[in-house]
Formats: C-alpha cells, sequence, structure tokens
C-alpha cells in the first residue's frame, strides 16, 4: 500500500526516504534505505508508518528520535490504534489514514482521523497529501476509521472477489477467459461511471431502470438477492473486517 501512496506522493516537493528492507523498487527521486541506522541522524517532518500492523511494536519505536520538532507521525495500519501509537512514540502526534489500493491510479479513497496531538496544521497536511491519491473523507473517531476501513480500506478486495466471480459465472456459460474479463470489467466499469455521474439517479431507481417487468433482469435478480442473501453476506463481510480492525487496536 506504500508503494501505492509513494507513486502519488512523488510529485509533490517533499524529499521522500523510505525504509525497507526488503529493498523494495522505488521511483526516480525517492532515496531507499535498507536499515534505519542508516538515517539515525535524520529528522523527518512526516514519519509514515506504512508496515503491517502486528509489526508495529516492533520497529516504530526506534522512529520516535527521527521526527522533527513540529512534524506528525501518518499511519496507514488498519486497526492500530493512534493512541497506542503515539505512545510508542514517545507522546508524538499521530493522524491516522486508512486508504485503498486504487489509490495507486489516483481513485483511491481515504479516511482520516486526526490521533492524539495532532494539530490542525497536521490534519491539513495529511488531507492535502491523502488527497493526491483520490478522494478523503475525515472522521472524528478511530472507532468510525476502523469502520471506513471494513468499507473502503478493504473494499477493492471484495470487489475483485464480486469480478472474479462474476467472470467465472460468465465462463460457465461458455465465454473463453478473456471475453468473460472483459465483459464483466466493461460491465462493471460502465454501470459504475454511469451511477457517478453528478445528476444520477439513486442505485435503487437505476436497479430498476435495467429490470423490465417478467424479463431477464428479473429473473437474474430473484436468483441474486431475492431472498436478501447477498445483503446479509454483505452486511456479515463489512462487520468481519470491522471486528479484525477491532482485534488489531
Ligand atoms: N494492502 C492494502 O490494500 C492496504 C493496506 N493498508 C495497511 O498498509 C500496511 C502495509 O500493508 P501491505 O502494503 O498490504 O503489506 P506489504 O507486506 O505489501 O508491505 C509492507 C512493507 O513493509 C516492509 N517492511 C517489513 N519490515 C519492515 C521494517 N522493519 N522496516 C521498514 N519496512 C518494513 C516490507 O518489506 C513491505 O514492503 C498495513 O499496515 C495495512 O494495514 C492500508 C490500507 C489498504
Ligand atoms: O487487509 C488488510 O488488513 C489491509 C487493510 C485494509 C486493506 N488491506
Amino acid at each position: 500500500m506504500g508503494s501505492a501512496l509513494l507513486s502519488q506522493w512523488i510529485d509533490g516537493p517533499e524529499a521522500i526516504t523510505v525504509v525497507d528492507p526488503a529493498g523494495s523498487e522505488v521511483p526516480e527521486g525517492v532515496s531507499l534505505v535498507a536499515d534505519r541506522a542508516e538515517i539515525a541522524d535524520r529528522r523527518f517532518d512526516c514519519i509514515v508508518a506504512a508496515v503491517k500492523p502486528q509489526l508495529i511494536d516492533d520497529i516504530l519505536a526506534d522512529y520516535a528520535g527521527n521526527l522533527a520538532p513540529g512534524g506528525y507521525v501518518l499511519s496507514i495500519a488498519a486497526g492500530y490504534s493512534a493512541v497506542r501509537l503515539s505512545k510508542l512514540m514517545g507522546d508524538a502526534p499521530v493522524i491516522r489514514t486508512m486508504p485503498n489500493l486504487p489509490a495507486a491510479i489516483g481513485r483511491g479513497v481515504s479516511g482520516i482521523c486526526p490521533g492524539p496531538h495532532a494539530t490542525s496544521a497536521h490534519t491539513g497536511h495529511a488531507e492535502n497529501f491523502m488527497r493526491r491519491a483520490g478522494s478523503t473523507i475525515t472522521v472524528d473517531s478511530e472507532d468510525k476509521l476502523d469502520r471506513v476501513t471494513a468499507v473502503a480500506g478493504s473494499g477493492p478486495g471484495y470487489v475483485f472477489e464480486i469480478a472474479r466471480a462474476y467472470a467465472e459465472a460468465a465462463m460457465a456459460q461458455g465465454f473463453d477467459e478473456d471475453e468473460a474479463r472483459d465483459m464483466v470489467l466493461g460491465t462493471i466499469g460502465g454501470a459504475i461511471a454511469m451511477a457517478s455521474e453528478p445528476s444520477a439517479a439513486s442505485l435503487e431507481d437505476l436497479r430498476n431502470s435495467v429490470t423490465s417487468k417478467g424479463g431477464t433482469t428479473a429473473a437474474g435478480l430473484a436468483a441474486l438477492n431475492g431472498d436478501g442473501g447477498l445483503s446479509t453476506r454483505l452486511h456479515d463481510t463489512l462487520q468481519a473486517a470491522y471486528d479484525r480492525a477491532v482485534e488489531l487496536r
């Protein structure tokens, strides 16, 4: 996820240094170091925590001394609370964010939640930073950010899985893999673009506008969600993701 954001951040004026022991590739103009020791005496206005939440306890405390006076920590980690991260880093100002993967093409949706000691200047900076990667929603509690995580952070995973299953079903109708992928992504993309038009009708009305009485869509929709099974499944999906975020706090 860090690389996806980085791809959108590089056009800005900031000097960016990435620490990654795995030596991931970084875009031109970004410094890469494999070991924090190489930057031990340097100070940064913003430290981005982009490791797995389960690794934060072991990794981030070492960076407390790398924060410049007035700087802040921007976390993208799911669940791991800003309060806990601030304490871990010597009462540093922390802003928690929750981006999603389409940030890689500037189409992300990012939640932002100011944490302990964060000033309005820190929040403004984080909002500008995340807006470079797509749209943002600022929330006033960590619990809400964990719910943004369930809806949007994990959301591309649900969408890719739905598209995959949809394409698999198209193949069962006799289309080859490329045909199925093209038709399914074209249909999803077209429908979403139409629903995203400023003057678009409600999602319910749009659905109804496809559904002729006694026709094919009505037959398909009855199988898809006639018993409310899809609605229940999606409700359970978001709840399970939220519950996991709570466990990671
Ligand atoms: N994958 C996604 O769609 C999203 C992920 N996130 C959050 O982003 C964070 C990273 O997740 P992913 O990108 O999926 O995982 P990832 O495994 O792809 O990336 C983690 C990176 O951390 C690096 N790393 C490991 N140990 C390190 C250390 N000691 N110092 C510096 N870097 C180290 C790894 O080499 C790797 O490049 C997690 O906290 C996750 O909750 C948030 C929103 C969406
Ligand atoms: O699966 C995860 O935990 C991360 C956070 C949101 C999306 N990927």
